[in-house]
């Protein structure tokens, strides 16, 4: 899933919303459990992702399947409640296609958020995290294939998450009074839950959270000369670091709990975000 149909995707969204409505300063894509930001979103026209040209239906659980444009805190978004995984048998380059589609909608910035578990001990399900680098041990590439046109063929990935933007969010959860961890993200493929040997393994390897998302999305975006910053809320004390036995239900509860400060912490994000960024 390429330039060419993002190009598609984006014509029919602008179609939706009309010719008038202003460029987005971000897209957002939210994660399991922590849809409920979309609902904060003004003036806002819904589109279900099965209408969306090149879009498959969203499977999972939590993941609402809708592509939001409106304001938020007067800010001109694009959001996504939901989104697609490798797991769900998609390719990586259809994983983070929605990330193509938001880049032809104009957006300069790419907020990534998702549910994550705590490989950290010190993280318990409800803490924050910052996202200040990645691993990528879904062992897949969004990049495979022949270069789409604007895709560079090699990108850096010394920077993946802006440097800039990531000082921007720390800085909203000052103003905010949220708490905010900062950590490394590892992707895995799913959709088992891991091993506690394989947690282990993530601990020594410098894993703060684990997930089956994001990688890809921000793979593309910095394809794109997109501008990435990504939050993980953490569910859960990953496998072995707890008693407790993992579920998406779990998963999806303690998304929900930490919603409030979520979306205040994203909120005021957005609201500080310069025009052209
Ligand atoms: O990354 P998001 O989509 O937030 O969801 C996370 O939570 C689900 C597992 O409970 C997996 O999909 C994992 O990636
Ligand atoms: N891989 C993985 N994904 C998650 N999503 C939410 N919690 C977890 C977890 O513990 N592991």
């Amino acid at each position: 899933m390429g330039a060419g149909a993002a190009r598609v995707a984006a014509d029919y969204i602008r179609q939706r919303v009309g010719p008038a409505a202003p460029a987005p300063v971000c897209g957002i894509v939210l994660g399991s459990g922590l849809g409920g930001l979309a609902d904060r979103l003004v003036d806002a026209v819904r589109i279900p992702f099965s209408h969306v040209p090149g879009f498959p239906t969203a499977t999972v659980a939590g993941h609402a399947g809708q592509l939001l444009v409106g304001t938020l805190a007067d800010r001109p978004v694009v959001a996504l409640a939901g989104r697609f995984h490798m797991y769900e048998g998609h390719e990586a380059a259809l994983a983070a296609f929605p990330v193509r589609v938001l880049h032809a909608l104009g957006a300069p910035v790419y907020i990534a958020s998702n549910a994550a578990g705590g490989v950290r001990r010190t993280f318990s399900a409800g803490d924050l995290m910052l996202i200040a680098d990645h691993m990528n041990l879904m062992f897949r590439n969004p990049l495979i294939g022949s270069t789409e046109p604007g895709d560079e063929r090699f990108p850096d990935m010394s920077d993946p998450y802006d440097r800039d933007l990531r000082a921007r969010m720390r800085a909203a959860a000052q103003v905010v009074g949220v708490p905010l961890h900062e950590g490394v993200y590892c992707g895995l493929l799913g959709p088992t839950y891991e091993t506690p040997s394989e947690v282990r393994m993530l601990e020594r390897m410098g894993v703060d959270a684990v997930g089956m998302s994001t990688v890809p999305e921000v793979i593309v975006a910095r394809a794109l000369g997109m501008r990435a910053v990504a939050v993980s809320c953490i569910t859960n004390k990953a496998a072995g670091l707890s008693a407790e036995k993992l579920s998406h239900a779990e998963v999806m509860e303690a998304g929900k709990a930490v919603a409030g400060h979520f979306e205040a912490l994203i909120t005021e994000f957005v609201r500080q975000l310069p025009a052209a960024s």
